[in-house]
């Protein structure tokens, strides 16, 4: 199966379960993966036929910019949710990164794989 990606997409938010977090904004970064057959496009060469990576990263920033969970798993979540259902996105491979969260590591968070129910 091919895949579109989007890696290393910075997108600052409102996050954390500390009080302290609540009056900040943190970078967090989000990598990408979802499941699209890349031949349609490529038969094409029209981008109205692609799983548009500018459309579904702009989406994202517009919805995590103005997030406030507490948790990455929540955030992560939701926006495995805005691809499937928005971009009609078969299968997503998310992984959502904190970096400088915890001293001494230099990325945590979560990583998941979603797919389309029936
Ligand atoms: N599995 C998780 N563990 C932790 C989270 C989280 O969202 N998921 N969050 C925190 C704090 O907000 C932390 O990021 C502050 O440094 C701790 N553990």
């Amino acid at each position: 199966m091919d895949h579109v990606f989007i890696e290393g997409l910075e997108i600052e938010a409102l996050i954390g379960i500390y009080d302290w977090e609540r009056r900040i904004r943190q970078p967090l970064v989000f990598d990408l993966e979802m499941a699209f057959d890349n031949r349609v496009p490529a038969a094409s060469d029209d981008i109205a036929h692609t799983l548009d990576y500018k459309a579904v990263s702009k989406r994202l920033i517009d919805y995590v910019s103005a997030s406030e969970f507490g948790l990455v798993e929540t955030l992560a979540e939701r926006c495995a949710a805005i691809v499937i259902e928005e971009f009609k996105v078969e299968r997503v491979r998310l992984k959502l990164s904190k970096p400088g969260a915890v001293r001494g590591a230099r990325a945590v968070g979560v990583s998941i794989e979603r797919t389309r129910r029936a």
